[in-house]
């Protein structure tokens, strides 16, 4: 399988809980492209249950709205300059400003989830990023985010 936007952060910038690869006790969300869009995988563990346990706990929803649409945002602003992630220069990378979730219906516990992101827009610094999270083919969350970049 392809290499994942994560795969391509720094060591120093790969702990994040919902993400990083140094973060022996996180998610490890992988990210990828899907046409123009991008897309992640997940099937959260049984402890992850929400107020019964065949639905998934919001919060997860949230973190895995906020670690995808941030590395989406890094992967749209490489492409619009013609760069691929890892690409040699200056890395770009997006943190979260802002990020609304709308819980549409219930997300069931024991299937994969799927998170798609969207460029919805961006300017010099800001990328604004349409994201849906679907159980079993049905949207149960979407989301609406703005990455700004990060200053290293
Ligand atoms: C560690 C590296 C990892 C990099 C690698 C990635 C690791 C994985 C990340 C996973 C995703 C996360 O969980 S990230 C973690 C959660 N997020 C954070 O901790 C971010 C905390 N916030 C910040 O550090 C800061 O507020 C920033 C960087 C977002 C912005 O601060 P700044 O650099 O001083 O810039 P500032 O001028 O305030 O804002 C820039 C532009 O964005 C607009 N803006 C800023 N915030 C908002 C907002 N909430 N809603 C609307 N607009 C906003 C401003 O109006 C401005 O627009 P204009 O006037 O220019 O038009």
């Amino acid at each position: 399988m392809d290499a994942a936007f994560q795969d391509f952060y720094a060591e120093k910038f790969s702990h994040c809980h919902g993400c990083g690869k140094n973060n022996p006790a996180g998610h490890h969300l992988k990210s990828r492209w899907d046409g123009d869009d991008t897309i992640a995988r997940f099937l959260p563990k049984p402890e992850y249950s929400g107020g019964v346990p065949d639905h998934v706990y919001g919060g997860l929803i949230a973190s895995l709205l906020d670690c995808h649409g941030a590395a989406s945002a890094a992967a749209f602003a490489h492409r619009a300059q013609n760069r691929e992630m890892g690409s040699e220069g200056e890395p770009i990378r997006y943190v979260t400003a802002s990020l609304k979730v709308d819980f549409r219906r219930p997300t069931p516990m024991g299937i994969e989830l799927v998170i798609k992101g969207k460029l919805r827009s961006m300017d010099e610094r800001k990328v604004w990023v349409d994201l849906t999270l679907s159980a079993n083919g049905e949207v149960c969350a979407s989301g609406e985010m703005l990455a700004v970049r990060y200053r290293q």
